[in-house]
């Protein structure tokens, strides 16, 4: 393995790499890449390079179809830091309820005055605020993270309202039973006290709380934002806080639009920055580049599907990306018999308009055979 660092990446999983494997300096010399919210879109990618780990959740910065036509697979890192997540959405709460800012402006402004006990004491009146327990709140998104978030308000005596037409079964047995599920986004949003937004950015959700999704809200309502700023259309936003209709607006995502709202709160994208979150990110991206790279499988890849074909199982192991067309694998079979050679493993899936077989034959194959044979993207012989 020889990962190029796009971002920075955790010296705790990068120091699991021992030996002949590890990172190098150049893109020219890897054969993937590790990144974190660094902007792929525009990067000229090198032939070089089979893949791509995703340090994270959102893999909104890398062109996921455009590397599938390169045979390039992208991995991220599902759940790797929904906990850290999670925690500053529970601190955004508390910050969109009590003026903790505000206060310790006021302290700071007021540091060179001897009797600042005292006047503390008739200033705190300015910065009162109100309970998260008993209120309501719509949790739009019920993944990893907002799942976490749902059970955790539970538990704070919040009453909860759960967004996500669809929801996973996994993630439907992991949600506490007291939090009122719909597939309605209006409906969820209409008696909230807070919303907070917990989907991917894609074409299918940007701009999703738009000016008739904020008109459902209640007046008052605070609006959290820990997923991207292109989910909610921020001409809306800015004229709701700017009315008074929607109280607070708390998000991770700075843009020169938001910072020019008032009642805002903005964070220098801090949801997924915290020891714990950085190292599970890593490993967990490491350890599937590596077992790709080195075996040829696929674990939580976003363009292209699942592949657990354990070690190989013979002289030479075939990978090979290609288009999701009938009889691809006929074509594939018969290069392996004229070469001479027999199949001990023949696995394949498909997802979308792409699709991934790896073959496992007990004499020697090599790549040239496999390459030019229709819908056939990136051939690998391990
Ligand atoms: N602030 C940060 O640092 C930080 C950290 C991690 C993740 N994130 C963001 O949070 C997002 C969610 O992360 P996650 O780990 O929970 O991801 P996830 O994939 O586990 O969950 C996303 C959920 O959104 C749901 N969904 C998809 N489209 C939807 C729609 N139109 N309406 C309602 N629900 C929809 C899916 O069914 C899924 O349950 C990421 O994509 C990323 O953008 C931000
Ligand atoms: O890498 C980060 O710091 C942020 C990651 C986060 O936005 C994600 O989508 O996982």
């Amino acid at each position: 393995m020889k990962a190029f660092c796009l971002n920075n990446i955790s010296k705790v999983a990068l120091d699991t790499l021992k030996g002949a494997d590890g990172t190098v300096d150049t893109i020219e010399a890897a054969d993937s890449i590790l990144v974190r919210s660094a902007e792929m879109k525009e990067m000229d990618l090198p032939e070089n390079i089979l893949a791509v780990a995703r340090a994270g959740a959102g893999v909104n910065n890398i062109p996921l179809a455009k590397y599938a036509e390169k045979g390039v697979v992208v991995f991220n890192t599902p759940g790797a830091n929904a906990n850290a997540v999670k925690e500053l959405v529970l601190a955004a709460l508390l910050l969109a309820s009590r003026d903790l800012i505000g206060g310790n402006e006021w302290v700071k402004a007021n540091a060179n005055d001897e009797a600042i006990a005292k006047t503390a004491e008739k200033a705190k009146k300015n910065f009162a605020g109100t309970e998260i327990f008993g209120k309501t709140i719509a949790v739009v998104g019920l993944g990893a993270i907002g799942i976490l978030v749902a059970n955790a308000c539970i538990d704070l005596g919040m009453k909860v309202v759960g967004f996500d037409p669809y929801l996973s079964t996994a993630n439907a047995l992991k949600l506490n039973s007291k939090v009122k599920y719909t597939t309605d986004l209006k409906d969820a949003v209409k008696t909230a006290d807070f919303v907070t937004i917990h989907v991917p950015a894609m074409d299918s959700t940007k701009g999703m709380i738009n000016e008739e999704v904020i008109n459902e809200m209640k007046k008052n309502v605070a609006i959290l934002n820990f997923s991207r700023d292109t989910l909610v259309k921020e001409d809306a936003l800015g004229a709701a806080l700017e009315a008074g209709n929607v109280r607070k607006y708390v998000t991770d995502f700075a843009n020169p639009k938001v910072v020019t709202f008032k009642n805002t709160i903005i964070l220098p994208h801090l949801g997924a920055s915290t020891e714990e979150a950085e190292d599970n990110c890593a490993v967990m991206a490491i350890a599937e580049l590596k077992d790709f790279l080195e075996n040829g499988n696929i674990k939580n890849s976003v363009n292209y599907p699942a592949m657990a074909a354990g070690v190989k199982n013979g002289a030479s192991r075939v990978t090979i990306a290609h288009k999701n067309v009938p009889g691809v694998i006929n074509h594939f079979t018969k290069v392996v018999a004229d070469a001479g050679a027999n199949i001990n493993t023949l696995l394949s899936q498909s997802k979308g308009e792409f699709a991934y077989t790896v073959l496992d034959t007990d004499q020697p194959v090599e790549a040239k055979l496999f390459n030019g044979l229709e819908g056939v993207i990136r051939v690998r012989v391990i």
